[in-house]
C-alpha cells in the first residue's frame, strides 16, 4: 500500500477503542497489511493488481479470495534472497492449488507437503518431486508408498512407527529415501497453543530431552535402509519472536554434534521450520524476513563454529508468512444489525466456513469498506458470517464507517494462509472461489463450488 493512501485504506487510524493501541508506523503496516498492488480509488474504491474490486465481484461474485499474483511472487522471491544458500519449502497446507505449486516452482522454491492430497496436487501440477518434501505425523502406508514411487526429495519422519513402515516399503522397492528427522526440541513457541508445536506435550516429533531423537537416529543408521539427511524442527505458527527459533537452533544443533560424535556420520542438512508471523491488524509487527533469516543464520554459524561442526545446508518452511498478505477476503454485507450500546454487527456472504481461524484460534482481523468512499463517522462493529453459530464471527473489532449497508463490499486482508485451505461446507455453503489477479487480469485458480458440487458426493 502507497503510504499516501494508507489513510484511505483505513481511515479509522486514531479511532480505535481503548483497548486497541494505534499502529507504531502505519506505512509500514500498509505494506504488511495488504497486498502490494492494493489502493484506493478517488472513488473508494480498493483496487487490486490493477482491477477495482467492484468489477471483481460482478465477475467472480462473493465471497472470493483474491490474491494478488505479484505479491505472492514478490514474496517467494524475498524468502529465497533472504534465505540465499538454503532451501526454501513452501508450506502447501498454508494454501495450496496447482497454480500455486507452478508459481512456487517458478519462482525458484522447493515444496513442503503433509498428505497425500497435497503431495498429488503438487505432483499433478508438475512440481520436480526431488524438490518435495513430505511431512505428517501420522503418514499412511499408501501415502508412504506413494511419495516413495514419485522420488520425493525428502521425508520427514515423525515416530518409530513410521521409520519402521517405511524402511518396510523402502526393503520392498528396493530405494534407500532420504529422511529427516521431526525432533520436538521443546521451545514452548509464543502463539496460540493450538498451533505452538515443540512443547513436549503434544503429537509430533521425537523428543529432545528424552533421547528419543537421538534414539531415532541410531535406528535409521543402524538399519542402513534409509539414508539420514539431517534434523528438522518446527516451533509453531505465526511467531513474531526470533528468540524462540534461536533457542531452537542451538538445542537442534547440539543433537546434530551429538549424532556426529556418537554415531560417525555427517548430516548434511537443518531445518529450522516456518512459523514466520504475518500482520493481521495494526497491533501485529512482524520482522522482516531478510531480518530473521540473518538472525537465524547467526545463531546457525555461531553454534557450528563453537561446537566445531561442519556447517549443515540450511532449509526453512514458511507458509504463512508468503501467502498469507498476498490474498484478502471480499464479501458483500448483507443485513447490519445495530445493538444498543455495544456494537453493530454486520453480517457478510461468507464466515466461518471461509475463515475458521477466528472461531478456532481467538485470530484476530480488519476489515475495510472496499467499493466506496464514505464520510460517515466511525462505528464499532463485529464482522460476522451466515452460520448457525454466534461464534461465527470473522473480525471481532473494526471501525467501520456508520452507513455501512447492505450492498457494500467489505475486504479482509490477510487471509491467504490458512482460510481457503481450512474452508468447510458447514450449512452446505459452497467454498468460495480463489481469483488470482496481475496486470489487470483476474483468472480463477480454484473454482467456486456449486450446490451440484455439494451434492455430488450424496448417494442414494
Ligand atoms: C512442519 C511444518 N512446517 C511448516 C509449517 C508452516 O508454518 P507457517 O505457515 O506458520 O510458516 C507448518 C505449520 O505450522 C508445519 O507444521
Ligand atoms: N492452521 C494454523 C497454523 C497451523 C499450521 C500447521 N502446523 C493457523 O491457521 O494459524
Amino acid at each position: 500500500m502507497r503510504a499516501h493512501e494508507a489513510g484511505a485504506l483505513h481511515g479509522d487510524f486514531g479511532q480505535h477503542p481503548t483497548w486497541l493501541r494505534p499502529p507504531a508506523d502505519v506505512n509500514k503496516l500498509m505494506t504488511e497489511l495488504w497486498p502490494q498492488t492494493a489502493t484506493k480509488d478517488d472513488g473508494g474504491v480498493l483496487r487490486v493488481g490493477g482491477k477495482p474490486v467492484t468489477e471483481l465481484a460482478a465477475e467472480h461474485g462473493t465471497p472470493a479470495y483474491l490474491l494478488d499474483e505479484e505479491d505472492f511472487r514478490a514474496r517467494c522471491r524475498t524468502f529465497r534472497t533472504a534465505f540465499a544458500g538454503a532451501d526454501v519449502y513452501y508450506a502447501g497446507k498454508a494454501f495450496l492449488s496447482k497454480a500455486i505449486v507452478r508459481m512456487v516452482h517458478e519462482e525458484g522454491l522447493h515444496l513442503d507437503v503433509c498428505s497425500g492430497g497435497e503431495l498429488a496436487t503438487a505432483l499433478a501440477a508438475g512440481m520436480d518431486p526431488a524438490k518435495i518434501g513430505f511431512h505428517g505425523n501420522n503418514k499412511s502406508v499408501g501415502e508412504l508408498g506413494r511419495a516413495l514411487d514419485a522420488g520425493v526429495g525428502r521425508i520427514i519422519v515423525d515416530s518409530f512407527d513410521e521409520i519402521e513402515r517405511l524402511s518396510a516399503l523402502a526393503v520392498e522397492r528396493g530405494v534407500r529415501p532420504q529422511v529427516m528427522i521431526r525432533v520436538t526440541v521443546g521451545v514452548e513457541a509464543h502463539t496460540h497453543e493450538f498451533i505452538a508445536t515443540a512443547h513436549e506435550d503434544q503429537k509430533f516429533g521425537f523428543s529432545l530431552s528424552g533421547g528419543e531423537a537421538f534414539r531415532a537416529a541410531g535406528t535409521i543408521l543402524g538399519a542402513g535402509v534409509l539414508e539420514l539427511r539431517g534434523l528438522h524442527s518446527h516451533i509453531g505458527s505465526q511467531i513474531f519472536d526470533a528468540s524462540g527459533f534461536e533457542v531452537s537452533a542451538r538445542r537442534i544443533l547440539s543433537l546434530h554434534k551429538r549424532i556426529v560424535d556418537e554415531l560417525g556420520v555427517t548430516l548434511p542438512e537443518l531445518d529450522l521450520g516456518g512459523g514466520f508471523g504475518i500482520a493481521y491488524t495494526s497491533q501485529d509487527d512482524p520482522q522482516p524476513a531478510g531480518d530473521l533469516a540473518d538472525r537465524m543464520n547467526k545463531i546457525v554459524d555461531d553454534e557450528c563454529a563453537a561446537l566445531g561442526l561442519d556447517r549443515p545446508h540450511l532449509s526453512v518452511e514458511p507458509g504463512r508468512a508468503i501467502v498469507g498478505p498476498a490474498v484478502f477476503t471480499l464479501y458483500e454485507v448483507g443485513t447490519v444489525k445495530p445493538m444498543e450500546g455495544l456494537r453493530t454487527y454486520v453480517s457478510v456472504d461468507g464466515g466461518m466456513s471461509d475463515n475458521i481461524r477466528t472461531a478456532l484460534y481467538d485470530a484476530s482481523y480488519s476489515a475495510t469498506l472496499a467499493s466506496r468512499t464514505s464520510h460517515a463517522g466511525p462505528m464499532l462493529a463485529r464482522v460476522v458470517g451466515k452460520h448457525c453459530e454466534s461464534g461465527d464471527v470473522v473480525v471481532k473489532d473494526e471501525f467501520l464507517p456508520a452507513d455501512i449497508r447492505p450492498g457494500d463490499l467489505l475486504a479482509v486482508p490477510g487471509t491467504g494462509a490458512y482460510c481457503r485451505s481450512m474452508a468447510s461446507n458447514y450449512n452446505h455453503v459452497p467454498r468460495p472461489p480463489v481469483v488470482a489477479v496481475r496486470d489487470g487480469q483476474s483468472r480463477v485458480i480454484v473454482r467456486r463450488e456449486t450446490e451440484d458440487d455439494l451434492l455430488a458426493l450424496d448417494v442414494g
